[in-house]
This record gives C-alpha cells, structure tokens and sequence, in this order.
C-alpha cells in the first residue's frame, strides 16, 4: 500500500522522524510537503495529499498539522476524500472500518511519538467493511458531494 504524507510547518518534524519507522515497516511513502519548519498553509498540502489518494496512485493519505483540525477541514473539502483527526487506537482503524477514511490527520502538537506509530499502524492495517450499513452511508457521503457541487452549478 502507498502512502501520501503531508505536513504543514508544525508537523514537518513529527512527519520526518517517522520515515524510518515507515521504512522499518516496509511501507511506500511519498512526502507531499512541506520540506522545512518554514510556515506553510496546510490548504496548500492538503491538496497536494489528496490527489494523490484520489487519483488512486496512494491507497491513503496521513497529514500533520499542529491540531490535525486545520489539515481535516482542508481535506474534507476535496471530493472523494473523507479525513478525520485520529488521536486514539480505536478511532484510527474504527474510522477505515466503518467510514471509509483515506486521510488520517494527526495533530503534531497533541500526540507523542510512542502513540503516533500505533496510530498509524491502526490506520493502515485497517479495511473498510463489506457490511451493508457502513456501504449505504459513504454512497450518501458521496452523494452528498454531488448534491451540494450541483447547487452551487445551478446558482452560478
Ligand atoms: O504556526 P501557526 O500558524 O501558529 O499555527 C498553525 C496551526 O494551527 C492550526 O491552524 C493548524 O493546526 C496549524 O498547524
């Protein structure tokens, strides 16, 4: 499985002393940005992050900020993407389980680093589940998406 990674300028740090964990993992990973502690609008990475995932060349997206809230808000906006901020075990694999989240967002402020690998191991190991319940309510996510792209359309 291919991972995108992303950070803004809080989470660069966290994001870079992961990438031996990801190596000793034997996961692929592709960092998006940023490169350095220089201030960057997490907006701008999240995009770059979710293309990747949505143009299916990444199976999943993982995104620091300080909170995780700013890179979720920026992700969630993309069709195609559902993100959530995950700062325990059960919500990083239950949110794949149930919801089908392909951007984990992690808040670089907030977590440690013995936690943030469990998280993402949590994350990754994870798969969506065939029952019919959790199927119906991402058809409506995305359903959703379209709903409110068309209304915009039809104001324009
Ligand atoms: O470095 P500053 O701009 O103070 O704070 C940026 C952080 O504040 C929140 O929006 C995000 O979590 C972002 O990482």
């Amino acid at each position: 499985m291919k991972i995108a990674l992303g950070s803004d300028h809080c989470g660069y740090e966290l994001k870079v002393s992961l990438l031996p964990y990801f190596e000793r993992m034997g996961y692929e990973v592709s960092d998006f940005g940023c490169h350095s502690t220089e201030p960057v609008d997490f907006p701008d990475i999240a995009q770059q992050v979710c293309d990747g995932v949505r143009k299916g060349s990444h199976k999943r997206g993982i995104m620091f900020c300080g909170t995780g809230v700013g890179a979720a808000i920026a992700a969630n906006k993309i069709p195609g993407i559902r993100a959530a901020v995950c700062h325990d075990v059960h919500s990083a694999h239950q949110c794949v389980e149930h919801d089908d989240v392909n951007i984990m967002c992690i808040g670089a402020k907030i977590v440690g680093p013995w936690l943030v690998e469990d998280l993402i191991q949590a994350f990754i190991s994870a798969t969506f589940s065939s029952e019919k319940p959790f199927r119906r309510r991402v058809k409506k996510l995305h359903e959703m998406e379209i709903q409110y792209a068309m209304e915009l359309m039809n104001k324009g």
